[in-house]
């Protein structure tokens, strides 16, 4: 880059210098139109010239006048041939500036002006702007030496110079008689020649810096890091796509043959062809370039060449003029031994003219102040050469440099080569694992589609078969309607078959239903009735504080440990047993002595009438039997509760209605204890409608639907007692308490009707008041419990004896249990047992009642033997006449065997009596 300025430098240097030295060159100024712009024009200004003689000066060149113009060899060369062409046209100046279709002549372009007398003709006018001038920094009056890159006008410059030849020596002789003169056209010619010389290595360092701005710095480098750039992202790919195979292959199942894998593959595929289409274009890319530079190399050659051979053309030049020089010399000298004409002609011109001597003076000095200039003109192109050396110096250097930067490039592609070459083994191994991959998934792919045709060829068959089973089936179909209305009418009459056949089962099945009912009701009766339905069980009640302490509390109640329906009692130390139908120590809970109730309530709902009444002397534990603690609680409590959940059951069946009315008979007195007025007395009358039922008017009766409903009626009832009698317990205790349960039942099929009554009956204390002495109020309650009592008694041993009389209007207690009583009717009467050694007397008298009452009922010969009627006392007043506790008989022994079977019974000691 620094070589053109520093040639332009040393060409601008170099005429300044030569200008400065000679102080004699002045431009020509510009003139008309023949002249065009850029064109300067130098003159000598030699003494005598006019310009009407430049022409003449031209033709017949004399010293003093020349004229120096910014032209190329080849105007020169033009201008020095007269004989090749008639007129000047190579004159003008080769720039692409010049006007080269007004061809100027020899009289415009060389037309020389006096010194100090310009010619208008010549002038030129100055360059509108800088713009406009061909070379802005060539200003006015200064020469311009470099031609830059300006085209040629003719476009032959350089070949039009080379291959026309130069101005022969002879043409220069032909120009000019003053060769060796200081103004000769042919130092002109010289000197043009070097300044030619100049531009052309100006031009060609310009050339070599654009070639090597256009070869190397740039423009290559700038390809070269788009390569780069272009590698490392090629590479990045292929390290992407190294990643992706790498995570493909470590994937699970990788090479099956999925639908996520199968495209995978393909857009790894697509990738790839993208990276060898990247690689291609890149390839064509890096050839292009390779062409490039070796065009920019072949150019760099031919251009090396072209100064090569400048030079030597230069050299062949200086030879050639340092040649003509001599010969120049070799002529003056001849000249000058050509003494005699030369003298001859001095001598003629001395005569003719002095004035002749004077300018051959002129001349002589001129001669001389050319030659000065010649050796001032050889000492520049010394400087010159040195500058060619210096310059071939850098054009060495910039060789080099070219040389270093091919090496690199070479290098840059290299390795540009071998990353291409790694792209493409990157590539190809892709491709090649990819290819495999491919390769196993379309393997298995075909596998798998051989097997699908594997089970299409099985599948024809059943296809086959399937599609004649499907126009069968569709001619069925078509046919269906009808099959569908003759088995509609089959099924119709089928079912209705069935329906007659599954009604009559079912009526059969009904009747059977309810044969076994019955059946079951009479077993169950029959159970009931071979137990007795009378039955006896006595419950001693445990030693309580009330009881006391000392030899009177003392136990005096036994049990058999292997028959619990003996009781042995100790009364006034000796030993007294019974027999009843189950005896309950002590230790029995409620439960134990409600399970021998139950039963009874299963009758009930059947629609047996049944009745359990507990009798005993005063806190014997009657209540506690019937009504027990509200947290343990007695047989009312646990009756109804049985009897909600067997209604319960049978609620699928059965509708039964449950109603419970609470009464107490005191002083053989009446009283409905859920009645507004509990004090009103009730009387007992027979149904109106001649069905010889009973009913007691006026007396309250509440439907029950749950536990709930009797706790609330019961805590009515026992509300209604403590607000008549201030002393309940003492009331309680000469009283006779009633419950009484209606349980009315509807067959849902059949309409049947059933209705159950349960008398739950907690019976006035049974001690003997009547015999202790008791008067007032106490010996009549006293007489209407026994009274009571009695006519219970009587009741019970008319209806075990069958008579046709009960005695059931002997007391208001039997009256109003006469429904209970009578017929299929289930009664249970639990005597209470207190334990203690001071109640002796009473619990042998109850247990002898107990006793009397179960003996009665078995033996039929003894039976009648005991319906005699019991006095009011009588059931009291009896000793049993067995002192020794024997085993008893069960209550279903046989009938008269009784008598002889247990010689302690009842029955027989009451034989004598009767
Ligand atoms: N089996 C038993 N277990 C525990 N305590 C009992 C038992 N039987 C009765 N008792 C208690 O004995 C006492 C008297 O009982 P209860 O009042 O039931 O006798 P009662 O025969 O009904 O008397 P009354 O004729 O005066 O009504 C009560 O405190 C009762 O709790």
């Amino acid at each position: 880059m620094f070589v053109v300025p520093a040639l332009m430098r040393l060409s601008w240097s170099s005429w300044a210098l030569w200008r400065g030295r000679r102080g004699e060159w002045e431009r020509v100024p510009s003139t008309g139109q023949e002249e065009a712009p850029g064109c300067h024009g130098w003159h000598w200004p030699g003494p005598g010239t006019s310009n009407g003689a430049v022409l003449a000066k031209l033709q017949a060149p004399s010293p003093g006048s020349i004229l120096v113009s910014e032209t190329t060899d080849r105007d020169l060369q033009a201008a020095g041939a007269p004989e090749e062409t008639a007129e000047p046209r190579a004159m003008v100046p080769s720039r692409r500036t010049w006007n080269l279709g007004a061809t100027p002549s020899l009289l415009g372009l060389w037309r020389v002006g006096r010194a100090g007398e310009p010619q208008p003709a010549m002038a030129r006018p100055a360059p509108a702007s800088p713009a406009a001038r061909p070379f802005p920094h060539t200003g006015p009056g200064r020469l311009r030496t470099g031609r830059g890159k300006d085209t040629p006008a003719g476009g032959d410059e350089d070949s039009g110079v080379h291959s026309a030849g130069r101005p022969a020596l002879a043409q220069c002789r032909a120009l000019s008689v003053d060769w060796a003169g200081p103004g000769s056209p042919h130092r002109l010619y010289l000197t043009v020649q070097v300044e030619n010389l100049k531009e052309k290595l100006i031009s060609q360092a310009q050339e070599v810096s654009r070639l090597r701005s256009e070869l190397g710095g740039t423009d290559l480098e700038k390809h070269r890091d788009l390569l780069m750039v272009e590698n490392e992202r090629l590479r990045q790919e292929m390290r992407r796509c190294e990643a992706e195979l790498q995570e493909l292959r470590g994937k699970p199942g990788a090479a099956c043959t999925g639908c996520e894998h199968s495209q995978e593959s393909a857009q790894l595929r697509d990738k790839l062809s993208q990276l060898q289409l990247e690689v291609a274009e890149n390839k064509g890319m890096l050839s292009e370039l390779n062409l490039e530079v070796q065009q920019k190399t072949d150019r760099l050659a031919e251009v090396e060449l072209r100064l090569k051979d400048c030079l030597a053309e230069k050299a062949q030049e200086e030879e050639r003029l340092s040649r003509r020089l001599r010969d120049s010399h070799e002529t003056i000298a001849s000249l000058r031994a050509q003494s005699p004409p030369i003298k001859y002609v001095i001598k003629t011109v001395e005569v003719e003219s002095s004035k002749t001597k004077q300018a051959l003076s002129e001349s002589q000095a001129r001669n001389q102040h050319l030659q000065e200039q010649v050796a001032m003109q050889r000492q520049v192109l010394k400087e010159m050469e040195q500058q060619l050396q210096s310059s071939h110096q850098l054009t060495a250097q910039l060789r080099a440099q070219i040389a270093m930067y091919e090496a690199e490039l070479e290098r840059a592609h290299g390795q540009m080569l071998e990353e291409m070459q790694s792209l493409e083994e990157d590539k190809n191994r892709a491709i090649e694992e990819a290819f495999a991959r491919a390769q196993v998934e379309m393997k298995a792919v075909h596998e798998n589609l051989a097997g699908v045709r594997t089970n299409l060829l099985t599948l024809q068959p059943a296809l086959r078969t399937l599609t004649n089973d499907y126009n069968g089936l569709k001619r069925q179909v078509r046919g269906f309607p009808l099959l569908l209305q003759e088995a509609l009418k089959s099924v119709k009459a089928e079912i209705g078959q069935a329906i007659e056949e599954v009604s009559s089962n079912n009526q059969e099945l009904l009747r059977k239903y309810r044969r076994e009912l019955q059946l079951r009701k009479k077993c169950h009766n029959e159970l009931v009735r071979l137990k007795g339905n009378i039955r006896v069980i006595a419950r001693v009640r445990p030693v309580t504080k009330e009881d006391g302490e000392g030899p009177e509390a003392t136990n005096a109640v036994t049990f058999d440990p292997d028959d619990d329906s003996i009781i042995h009692l100790l009364h006034k130390g000796k030993p007294v047993s019974f027999e009843l139908d189950k005896v309950f120590s002590p230790r029995a809970s409620q439960q134990d002595v409600f399970q021998e109730v139950q039963a009874l309530i299963t009758s009930c709902i059947d629609g047996f009438n049944v009745c359990i009444f507990a009798y005993g002397q005063t806190g014997a534990g009657k209540t506690y039997t019937m009504e027990g603690t509200p947290e343990n609680p007695g047989i009312n409590q646990r009756a109804l509760q049985l009897l909600f959940s067997e209604v319960q059951e049978k609620a699928s069946d059965w509708a039964y209605t449950i109603t419970v009315s609470a009464a107490e008979i005191y002083n053989e007195a009446l009283r409905d204890l859920l009645g507004q007025e509990p004090q009103e007395k009730l009387e007992i009358r027979l149904c109106p409608d001649g069905s010889g039922q009973l009913y007691v008017p006026g007396l309250t009766e509440f439907q029950v639907q749950s536990v709930d409903d009797i706790n609330k009626v019961f805590e009515f009832g026992h509300t209604n007692r403590t607000t008549e009698f201030t002393n309940l317990n003492e009331h309680s205790s000469r009283s006779h308490a009633l419950l009484i349960v209606m349980v009315r039942g509807v067959d849902c099929s059949t309409g049947l009707r059933t209705t159950g009554k349960l008398n739950l009956v907690d019976l006035a204390g049974s001690e003997r008041v009547g015999k202790s002495g008791a008067e007032g109020s106490r010996l009549r309650e006293a007489q209407h419990i026994n009274k009571s009592l009695s006519a219970l008694g009587d009741v019970i041993a008319a209806l075990r004896s069958r008579q046709g009389h009960v005695p059931f209007r002997n007391s208001k207690l039997t009256y109003l249990l006469q429904d209970s009583l009578s017929g299929d009717s289930k009664t249970l009467m639990v005597v209470q047992v207190s334990p203690v050694e001071k109640n002796t007397s009473e619990t042998l008298y109850s247990l002898k009642f107990a006793e009397r009452v179960r003996s009665v009922e078995l033996g039929p010969g003894s039976r009648r033997a005991e319906l005699g009627s019991w006095s009011s006392q009588e059931h009291l007043e009896w000793e049993p006449a067995c002192q020794t506790p024997q085993p008893a008989a069960r209550a279903h022994s046989a009938p008269g065997s009784g008598s002889t079977s247990r010689p302690g019974s009842i029955r027989r000691k009451l034989q004598p009596s009767a």
